[in-house]
């Protein structure tokens, strides 16, 4: 199977740091493909590089390709139409605007937005549409986060670690709902929670230092409890639960 992203000595350089330095991975066009790495290795740069938002006082190097596509010298609008659904690390929800509000300002022009796929995935969406999206719990605004995006058909996702600062159970329902997503749309996903990992990923990519460290099966890793504390830095307990 062809890969729907592929990420070609990516180097990305920020206020004079080089941050990442030649990443090369590719992503299936299938199910969850999971990137890891310690703190601060430069997951969230990665896939803010591949949609186009490396910041101003930044450089993205290398060659990032979504099928024939190349995105890493297009803008992050056009990338968004041609199908690349980003869902951003701090959810990024318009505070004092409803959630039907929030989710209308995600519709793209042109296109009939999906608003059954969404509501039948999140129907708390639906029940809560004039609720301000400010006063939603952590687990409701990140439900928000991922409709929008699925308010259009894309052809990868890419999510940030949809579920850091939940709460236990709010945590097994975004994974479930991630889980019923991409058995339609491939996902590149940055997670910590290991147990989330062990649920949703079939790939892994780790990072190290600025560069890949480790490719795979994410499964494999995870069984591998001396490689996967080597690479994350995590205990024992964390990498068998
Ligand atoms: N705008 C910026 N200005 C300066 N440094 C930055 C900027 N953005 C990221 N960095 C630095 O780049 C490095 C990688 O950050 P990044 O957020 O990509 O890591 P991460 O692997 O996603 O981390 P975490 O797991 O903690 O979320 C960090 O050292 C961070 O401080």
């Amino acid at each position: 199977m062809e890969p729907i992203l592929r990420v070609a000595d990516l180097s990305v350089r920020i206020a004079g740091l080089h941050i990442l330095q030649g990443v090369s991975f590719s992503v299936a066009p299938t199910g969850v493909t999971v990137l890891l790495g310690r703190n601060g290795v430069g997951k969230t740069t990665t896939l803010r590089a591949v949609v186009g938002l490396t910041p101003r006082n930044g450089e993205a190097r290398g060659t990032v390709q979504m099928g024939e596509q190349t995105l890493l010298s297009q803008q992050t609008h056009r990338l968004v139409r041609g199908g690349l659904g980003y869902v951003p690390e701090d959810r990024c929800v318009f505070a004092g605007l409803t959630v039907a509000e929030n989710l209308r300002l995600a519709e793209r022009r042109g296109t009939t937005p999906a608003y059954d796929r969404v509501f039948a995935l999140f129907p708390e969406l639906d029940r809560r549409a004039r609720q301000r999206a400010g006063s939603l719990s952590g687990g409701q605004q990140q439900m928000l986060s991922i409709g929008r995006v699925l308010l259009n058909d894309n052809r990868l996702l890419l999510v940030d670690e949809p579920t850091k600062g939940l709460a236990p159970k709010v945590v097994t329902e975004v994974a479930e709902v991630l889980e019923r997503v991409a058995e339609s749309v491939p996902v590149l996903l940055v997670e910590q929670n290991l147990a989330v990992v062990r649920r949703l990923a079939r790939d892994a990519v780790v990072l190290a230092a600025g560069k890949v460290a480790w490719t795979g099966d994410a499964q494999e890793l995870l069984r591998e409890t001396a490689l996967t504390r080597s690479l994350l830095g995590v205990g024992s307990a964390e990498v068998q639960h």
